[in-house]
C-alpha cells in the first residue's frame, strides 16, 4: 500500500522531511542562543553580533522550513490519495467477480472515499509532526541535562508517569477508533442502499420504515463516535496535568536547590527556557499518537480490500480465435455455487454457431447463471463449460469476455453523455451510430436530443424512459459487434416495431456469429426458432 501511495511523491516527501528537520533543529537551538544573549546583557558586554545573526537565521530557518515542509507534504499527500484511489478502484474493476460480490458495495465506497484520506494522515502529518517534536524534545532535553542533572532526573520521573497513563489511553483510543469506523461504514452502506432504492422506497411509501432503519444505524455510529471522543478527550488533560506538575515541580525543586547553593539562578532560568520550548512538542507527541490509532483503523480496513480483492489471473496466450469458422459452447455436469451456498445445476447443453438461439425456462431455472458462466464472469464450481474446446476457468475467463458479450438483465445508465453510454470506450464514429439508428427506425430519438450525442443523462441532463434506456443498452451491444452476443431479456420494454427491427440486426449478426437471447416473448421465440429450454433437464428443439 505504501509503495503504491508514494509513487511519484517521493521527491516532495523527501524535501518536505528535510525542511522539517532543519526547522526543528532551528527551533531547538533558540533557547541556547537566547541564553547566550541574556548572559551577554547581564555581563553588560556589547551586543554580540554573531549571536544575534544566528538567532535571526534560526527564526528564519524555522519559519521557512516549517512552511515549505507543510506545502510539500501537503502536495505529496494529495498524490498519495490519488494513487491509492486509482489503485483500489483498478483492483476492484479487475478483480474476480465472485470475490467482489462478497463485499458490501456501500462499504467499499466508504473505504475509497473516507479511509484512504484517513490512512494517509500518518505519513504526511502525524509522523512528520512526531519527528519534528521528537527532535526538538530530545535537543531540549540535552539542554536540560546540561543545565541541571538533578532537576532533569526529577522531570524524567514525572514524564514516565505521564507516559504510562498515555499508553493506556492510546490503546483504548485505537480500539474505539476501529469500532467507530466500522459503525460509520455500516451506516454508509445502508445509506447507499437507500439512495439506490430511492424510487421504490418513495413509491411504496416506505419512507418512515427506511428512516427508522437508518436512524438505528446512525445511533450506533453516534454511540461509538461518542465513545471514541470520550477516550480521545483524556489525552489533553493528562498531558496538561503532566506539564503543570512538571513546571511547578521544577520551580519548587529549583528554588530549594538554589537555597541550598546547589544551583545558580541563571541555570534555573536556562532549565526553565528549555522546558518551555519542550512543552509544545510533548503535547504534539501525545496528540499525534492518538491520531495514529485512528489512522490505523482506516489502514486496516484498506488492507482488507487489497488482500481480499486479488486481480484476475491474466491470460498469457490468446487461446480462443477471434474469427473461427464455427463456434460451439458445450457444458457437461455443470454446477455453480453462489456465496450463500445456493447451487445451480445446468443440464448438459450445446450451442452451435453461426446461428441464433432462444434460451427459455421457468423462473430460477438458471438461465442468467448460465449466461454469466458462458461470459466467463463466473467459473464452474464442478463440471465443465467450454468454448470451441477451451474450458471456462480462472485462466481463460478474461480472454473469453473479450469475445463473448453479455447484456445483463438489470443495469442502469451511467450519468454521462449518450455517446459515452453507447460506446463505453469503443471507438466508433457518429455516422456508425446514426446509421444503425436509421436502420432500426429510431433516428429521431438521437437527432432530437438537446445536445445530440453529447447530451448528458442524469442529474445535469435528460431523464430517459425504461424503453429508451433499454434501447441504449441494446445499441451498445449491437455497435460493438461481438462474435458471441448474450442478451438477457433485452426486449421487455421495447415496442413491437423496434423489437422487430432489432431482431433483424441480431439475425444479421448471427450469420457469422452466435446470438443467444433469454426470453419468454412469443414474437422472439417465433423469430429465432432454435430453442434451448432450461428446466429439470435442458432440451434442444
Ligand atoms: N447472486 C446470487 N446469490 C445467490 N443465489 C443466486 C444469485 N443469483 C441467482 N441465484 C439463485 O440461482 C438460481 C438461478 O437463478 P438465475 O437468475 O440464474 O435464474 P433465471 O433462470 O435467470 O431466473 P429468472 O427467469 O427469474 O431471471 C435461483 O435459485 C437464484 O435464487
Amino acid at each position: 500500500m505504501r509503495r503504491i501511495g508514494f509513487r511519484g511523491a517521493r521527491a516532495q516527501f523527501g524535501i518536505g522531511i528535510v525542511s522539517l528537520i532543519l526547522s526543528s533543529v532551528a527551533t531547538a537551538v533558540q533557547p541556547l542562543l537566547v541564553r547566550r544573549l541574556a548572559e551577554s546583557f547581564l555581563a553588560q558586554n556589547p551586543l554580540p553580533t554573531l549571536i544575534v545573526l544566528l538567532l535571526i537565521t534560526s527564526f528564519l530557518t524555522d519559519a521557512i522550513g516549517a512552511a515549505l515542509s507543510k506545502l510539500l507534504l501537503g502536495f505529496a499527500s494529495e498524490r498519495f490519495v490519488f494513487n491509492l484511489r486509482n489503485s483500489v478502484v483498478g483492483t476492484m474493476l479487475r478483480t474476480d467477480h465472485r470475490r467482489f460480490s462478497s463485499f458490501d458495495r456501500g462499504d467499499l465506497n466508504n473505504r475509497v472515499v473516507e479511509d484512504i484520506p484517513a490512512a494517509q494522515q500518518p505519513y504526511f502529518s502525524t509522523y512528520p509532526e512526531l519527528l519534528s517534536s521528537i527532535i526538538v524534545s530530545v535537543l531540549c532535553f540535552i539542554g536540560l541535562l546540561f543545565a541541571s542533572l538533578r532537576l532533569s532526573l526529577a522531570l524524567v520521573a514525572v514524564l514516565m508517569l505521564v507516559g504510562l497513563a498515555m499508553m493506556l489511553v492510546l490503546r483504548a483510543v485505537r480500539i474505539a477508533a476501529e469500532r467507530s469506523r466500522e459503525a460509520e461504514a455500516a451506516y454508509s452502506s445502508r445509506l447507499y442502499e437507500m439512495l439506490y432504492n430511492f424510487v421504490p422506497i418513495k413509491s411504496l411509501r416506505a419512507e418512515t420504515w427506511m428512516l427508522g432503519m437508518l436512524s438505528r444505524q446512525a445511533e450506533e455510529s453516534r454511540r461509538r463516535g461518542a465513545r471514541l471522543i470520550t477516550r480521545t478527550s483524556l489525552i489533553l488533560p493528562i498531558i496538561n496535568t503532566g506539564t503543570q506538575v512538571s513546571i511547578v515541580g521544577v520551580l519548587i525543586l529549583g528554588g530549594v536547590e538554589i537555597a541550598r547553593g546547589n544551583l545558580e539562578p541563571a541555570q534555573l532560568a536556562t532549565f526553565f527556557l528549555f522546558l518551555v520550548y519542550m512543552i509544545s512538542p510533548l503535547v504534539t507527541i501525545a496528540v499525534s499518537l492518538g491520531e495514529l490509532g485512528e489512522a490505523e483503523a482506516s489502514r486496516a480496513r484498506l488492507k482488507v480490500v487489497f488482500d481480499g480483492l486479488p486481480g484476475e489471473p491474466g491470460t498469457a496466450e490468446v487461446k480462443l480465435p477471434a474469427s473461427p469458422p464455427s463456434l460451439s459452447c458445450t457444458s457437461q455436469d455443470l454446477t455453480y455455487q453462489y456465496e450463500n451456498g445456493e447451487r445451480v445445476r445446468i443440464p448438459d447443453i450445446e450451442f452451435r454457431g453461426p446461428g441464433a438461439y432462444c434460451l427459455t425456462g421457468g423462473n430460477g431455472a438458471g438461465k442468467s447463471t448460465l449466461f454469466h458462466l458462458m461470459n466467463g464472469l463466473y467459473t464452474p464450481t464442478t463440471g465443465t463449460l467450454s468454448w470451441n474446446g477451451l474450458s471456462v476457468d480462472e485462466g481463460s475467463s478474461a480472454e473469453i469476455r473479450r469475445l463473448v458479450y453479455l447484456m445483463p438483465q438489470s443495469r442502469d445508465v451511467l450519468s454521462m453523455s449518450v455517446r459515452d453510454n453507447l460506446l463505453m470506450g469503443a471507438i466508433l464514429s457518429d455516422k456508425e451510430i446514426l446509421t444503425l439508428a436509421a436502420r432500426v427506425g429510431v433516428l429521431d430519438f438521437f437527432t432530437t436530443l438537446p445536445d445530440g450525442l453529447d447530451t448528458k443523462i442524469g442529474n445535469d441532463g435528460i431523464d430517459l424512459s425504461g424503453g429508451q434506456k433499454q434501447l441504449i443498452f441494446v445499441f451498445h451491444a449491437l455497435l460493438t459487434k461481438p462474435r458471441v452476443l448474450l442478451l438477457d431479456e433485452f426486449a421487455s420494454n421495447l415496442d413491437a416495431p423496434l423489437k422487430s427491427a432489432i431482431s433483424n440486426v441480431l439475425a444479421e449478426l448471427a450469420t457469422d456469429g452466435l446470438v443467444i437471447v433469454i426470453t419468454h416473448d412469443r414474437e422472439l421465440l417465433e423469430r429465432f426458432p432454435q430453442h434451448i429450454v432450461l428446466g429439470r433437464s435442458a432440451s434442444a428443439r
